[in-house]
């Protein structure tokens, strides 16, 4: 249970949904799932009224990031935000947005220093943020700014590149465009956004993943990916140069591969990650196949984050019926992935 090197960064995620059950329901199991130590970035009030509202017995105690791992075995470690969290179960409110938002800068902030050794993100309600004034789409576009930021202090190099990839030991996905109308979806994917993407899925495989050579799927935007340009010339136009292009840098793509029949049980043995055009393509499969075993991994940064692969769940916030296994598969993952991988587990493919 306990590991080597600094904790990993959690997130408190947006407060009325089900970040604090989740977060106190994996604590309680940390023996049983060989738990890397993990401190909350959050509020130890709500954490202790989220505690006795689902009558859990989880002792929290206040720490800074540095005292954390001595006291996970004994207590949830809470490093106090000092930020006002107003919303209850089910209830967001916009006032607890920059608590939210000042969690993701704190985990940013503490990993760059090497005061943790990943990032491990709660689900924040993307509304209640926008409502609040947060200018990106999500966590993933979020993290690359505020890893753009950081480095900016030591370089000029434009900010990384960010890629979703949505992990299982079932299947890997990522989506090529991520939260943006589906309307939208053919101007935006291009041949360059195609070949970028999956020259970083490639090498963060190899190089987080240790996957050797790793084989990418792409799926095709159209029924039947385009039937030979009879069903639109995306895929002809747009995927199938890209894929090309992808070959070319000498990464095993594939494609385009019609989108309906890439994840059946024989075909996800053909790739070790499949390159989907918008979000539902990714993460219908995913989610239907794996959704208490997935995780959500960025790719393209220059430090390991991954988080579970749902939302807030405000529907069931505060009833005790969350299932903690997506934030467990993600804590467990994130060590891996930063080389503090429990005793006894190293590999990930
Ligand atoms: N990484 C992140 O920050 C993510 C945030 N979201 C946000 O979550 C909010 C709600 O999104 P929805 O589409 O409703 O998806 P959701 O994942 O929050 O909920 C969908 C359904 O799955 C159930 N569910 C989700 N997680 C569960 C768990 N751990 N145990 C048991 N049941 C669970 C919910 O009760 C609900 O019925 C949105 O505002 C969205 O922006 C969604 C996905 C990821
Ligand atoms: N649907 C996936 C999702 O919303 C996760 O987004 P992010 O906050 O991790 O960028």
């Amino acid at each position: 249970m306990t590991r080597a090197g600094p904790p990993l960064a959690l997130t408190l995620g947006e407060p009325a949904g089900i970040g604090p059950d989740i977060t106190l329901l994996a604590w309680q199991r940390r023996a049983a799932a060989a738990l890397p130590a993990f401190a909350l970035l959050a509020s130890p009030d709500l954490m202790r009224t989220r505690a006795k509202a689902l009558g859990l017995a989880v002792p929290i105690e206040t720490v800074g990031l540095r005292e954390a791992a001595a006291v996970f075995p004994r207590a949830l470690p809470v490093v106090d935000l000092g930020l006002p969290v107003g919303a209850s179960p089910g209830r967001p409110d916009a006032s607890s947005a920059p608590a939210a938002i000042a969690a993701i800068d704190r985990a940013v902030a503490a990993v760059t220093a090497g005061e943790a050794s990943a990032v491990v993100t709660n689900p924040i309600a993307k509304h209640v943020l926008y409502a609040a004034g947060f200018r990106q789409p999500g966590h993933t576009e979020y993290l690359a700014e505020l890893a753009g930021r950081h480095a900016g202090r030591a370089s000029d190099d434009a900010p990384p590149r960010p890629v979703m990839m949505l992990w299982s030991p079932t299947l890997a996905v990522v989506p090529v465009t991520i939260h943006v109308p589906l309307a939208r979806v053919p101007e935006l994917v291009t041949r360059d956004l195609i070949v970028a993407t999956g020259r970083i899925v490639a090498r963060d495989l190899v190089a987080r993943f240790g996957i050797a050579r790793p084989r990418l799927a792409v799926a095709g935007l159209d029924p039947h990916a385009g039937e030979g340009g009879t069903i639109g010339t995306a895929d002809r136009d747009v995927v199938a140069p890209a894929v090309a292009a992808l070959v070319a840098a000498g990464i095993a793509a594939t494609g385009p591969l019609p989108a309906d029949t890439l994840f059946h049980e024989a075909a996800r043995k053909n790739y070790d990650a499949a390159l989907c055009m918008y979000h539902d393509q990714a993460l219908i499969p995913i989610k239907t196949l794996a959704f208490h075993d997935a995780v959500n991994v960025t790719l393209g940064l220059p430090f390991v984050r991954t988080s579970p692969d749902h939302g807030t769940a405000f529907d069931i916030a505060g009833t005790g019926t969350a299932d903690p296994s997506s934030l467990i598969a993600a804590l467990r993952l994130a060590a891996r992935l930063a080389g503090h991988a429990p005793a006894g587990e190293t590999a990930v493919a």
